[in-house]
Order: C-alpha cells, then structure tokens, then sequence
C-alpha cells in the first residue's frame, strides 16, 4: 500500500574517508574510499536515516518524543542568512570537537559535511541534504561544514537539559562521556574484565573455593548437639 511518507536507513546517505588535508573542506575531497551505513552504525554508533514526504515532521517528533528530546531550534547556515557572522560560525563548527549529548539533526534544505572520527581516528565525511537525519552519539569526536553551496538548514533537537557545550580536540580527551553509545564505551567492570581475562579466571576461581569452603562448612554435622 503507497504510505505518504517515506523513510528509510539511508540506503543512499554518502559516506567516506576524506582525502588528507584538502585545500578547501567545503569541496568533497572524496577520497574514493567509501563507508557503508551499516559500517557506520557498527563500528561508532553514528545512525543515519532519511525522512521524506508531508508526514516526515511527524516522524521526526515521534523520534524525539521516543528519545526524550522536547525543544528543538532551527539553523539557516548561510551568508545570506547569518552576514557577517557567516565565516566565524563555519570555522565554529568546523573545530573538531564532541559533545556530552547526543547530536541529532535533521536536514531541511542545502547540503553539508559532517565529519566523524573513524574507530582509528581517520576522518570519514557523511553528506547530508535535504531530508537526512543523522545521529551522532555523545562523545565521538566530529565537525560540520556546509558545503560550497554555501547553504545548510537543520532542525537540531536537544533534551530538556542537554550538556550542549561543545569541548575542543584534545580537551575533550580529559572528558569521560557515561552515556557514550558508541560500541567502544564499555562500563569500567566490563572494560576490565575484557582486558585481563587471565586475572578474571583466577578471581572467579577464587570466589568459586571460598564458596566451595563455605558451602562444605555448612555440610558438616553440627559438633556442639551434644
Ligand atoms: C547542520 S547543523 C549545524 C552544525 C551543528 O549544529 C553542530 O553542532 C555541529 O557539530
Ligand atoms: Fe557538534
Ligand atoms: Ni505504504
């Protein structure tokens, strides 16, 4: 049956690692090596989805509503739109940095860049455009610029109380990021006990005797009936 909105994982959402050092970032500087959404979604929890169609806007507020997010704001990224502020704001946002929160937005018009750091820190850049939504989960190290259309219009939605400072490459190496989602986050306990399996098994075979003994202890005839 035709459903007047479509969406979909963004099966054709561009992504790939950026050449080094490109003369001007708002040019592609595609490097010919591309990533997959899925690559994407797997290795540093970056999700990328596409809203099209007169009921994307409700989808977009069922998502936010799904994630807690209750405000949001709308940015036009251009020259015409911010004047003489246009050139600091996209030096602004092209500073490599991360937030404590999540960074969910959704693209109403232009074309941009948003550059996240791959599992082993090289950049890979995911194009957005009208209709795309990404997601970047908190703590991951990235940057946007718009295009060299020179425009790019998002809706950006935030929680109630979002952590929305952004924290400049390497200050934010200092900072641990407890809602992390990226697969790389794991909870100290479970951190340690992947990284020392050998002191894992002897401490779960000591826990295992001490048990042992105790349980022993228990089995044994009471001594003092008499
Ligand atoms: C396309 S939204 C503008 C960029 C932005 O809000 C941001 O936080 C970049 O990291
Ligand atoms: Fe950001
Ligand atoms: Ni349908």
């Amino acid at each position: 049956m035709g459903h007047p909105c479509h969406f979909w994982f963004s099966p054709d959402m561009r992504a790939f690692y950026l050449q080094d050092e490109p003369d001007n970032p708002k040019n592609y500087n595609d490097s010919g090596t591309s990533v997959s959404a899925e690559e994407l979604r797997n290795t540093i929890a970056v999700e990328t989805w596409h809203f099209e169609g007169p009921d994307a806007m409700n989808l977009i507020d069922e998502m936010a509503e799904k994630r807690g997010y209750t405000s949001r704001d709308r940015v036009i990224i251009s020259p015409q739109s911010m004047g003489d502020k246009f050139e600091t704001m996209c030096k602004k946002f092209y500073q490599e940095h991360l937030h404590e929160d999540e960074e969910i937005r959704y693209i109403t018009g232009g074309e941009g860049f948003f550059d996240v750091r791959s599992i082993d820190d090289k950049w890979i850049r995911i194009v957005v455009s009208t209709g795309d939504f990404i997601i970047l989960p908190a703590g991951i190290y990235h940057r946007f610029t718009p295009s060299n259309k020179n425009h790019t219009e998002a809706t950006r939605l935030f929680q109630s109380y979002p952590k929305w400072n952004s924290i400049s490459r390497p200050e934010g190496d200092k900072i641990e990021v407890s809602s992390l989602s990226a697969p790389f986050s794991f909870h100290p306990v479970v951190w340690f006990l992947a990284t020392f399996p050998f002191l894992t098994s002897i401490a779960f075979a000591l826990l295992v005797c001490i048990h042992a003994n105790i349980s022993m202890e228990w089995l044994k005839p009471p001594t003092n009936l008499l």
